[in-house]
């Protein structure tokens, strides 16, 4: 039987849930199985409240009965589970690929830690070869798409069947095709400096560890610093 590389390092994330924590529950399939894994510990009585990133992971938690609070009811988070389009050995990340990289990132940078989900695949030498993610508003969209092409990329709005994808907070997304991106911080800076750009899929300086499951079922840790 293949071992399911993206459920084996979330589960071992969640090993680091305690009671009385509060928890920010990241989106995408690798952290759906931090999620379940999470309703399972629940449900024999860990004790903790929880901040979802999108819609998707909201009504997962709430159907395993996890429960929720809104972010702006509380200060902070202890801890982040999440997944990641890319990472690099410094733990910079692309994320997004699922559209909600602006919960994500707000979630997270309110998070004293948060660790990083993903198969081997999503580790990479230096980021760029996945399409970075960028939240724009809709008012003058093409005036903000043409700026990021500046930037030396390839933009292209995100489309969902005929319609253009719009995220939970209403945006709508460009997903940037880079050849590679030589310097994230740099890139990031840039991005800030466009003004239809609600946020962008670079986290850099966020994410305190990252769990890789192998497909020889073995796991990878890469440890970080915590940001708060
Ligand atoms: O950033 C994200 C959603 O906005 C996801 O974490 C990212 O796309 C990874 O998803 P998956 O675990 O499904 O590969």
């Amino acid at each position: 039987m293949s071992v399911n590389v993206k459920q084996l390092a979330a589960e071992k994330a969640v090993e680091y849930v305690q009671d009385g924590m509060k928890v920010g529950l990241g989106t995408g399939s690798t952290a759906y199985w931090a999620i379940r894994k999470l309703g399972e510990r629940v449900q024999q009585g860990l004790k903790i409240t929880a901040v979802a990133t999108s819609q998707a992971s909201e009504d997962q938690a709430r159907e395993l009965g996890i429960p929720l609070v809104a972010f702006g009811d509380i200060d902070s988070l202890d801890l982040t589970i999440d997944g990641a389009d890319e990472l690099d050995g410094e733990l910079q990340l692309i994320k997004g690929g699922g559209g909600a990289l602006l919960r994500e990132k707000i979630v997270a940078m309110g998070s004293t830690r948060m660790i990083v989900v993903a198969d081997e695949s999503k580790a990479v030498q230096t980021l760029g070869k996945f399409p970075l993610p960028v939240e724009i508003v809709p008012f003058a969209w093409e005036w903000t798409v043409a700026k990021l092409a500046k930037l030396g990329c390839k933009p292209e709005l995100r489309r969902s069947g005929d319609e253009l994808y719009k995220t939970d907070n209403g945006n709508y997304i460009a997903d940037c095709r880079f050849e590679v991106i030589a310097s994230a911080p740099e890139l990031a800076l840039s991005l800030q400096g466009i003004s239809g750009v609600v946020d962008h899929g670079l986290f850099i300086g966020i994410a305190s560890m990252a769990i890789i499951g192998k497909n020889d079922g073995s796991i990878e840790i890469i440890e970080g610093e915590t940001h708060l």
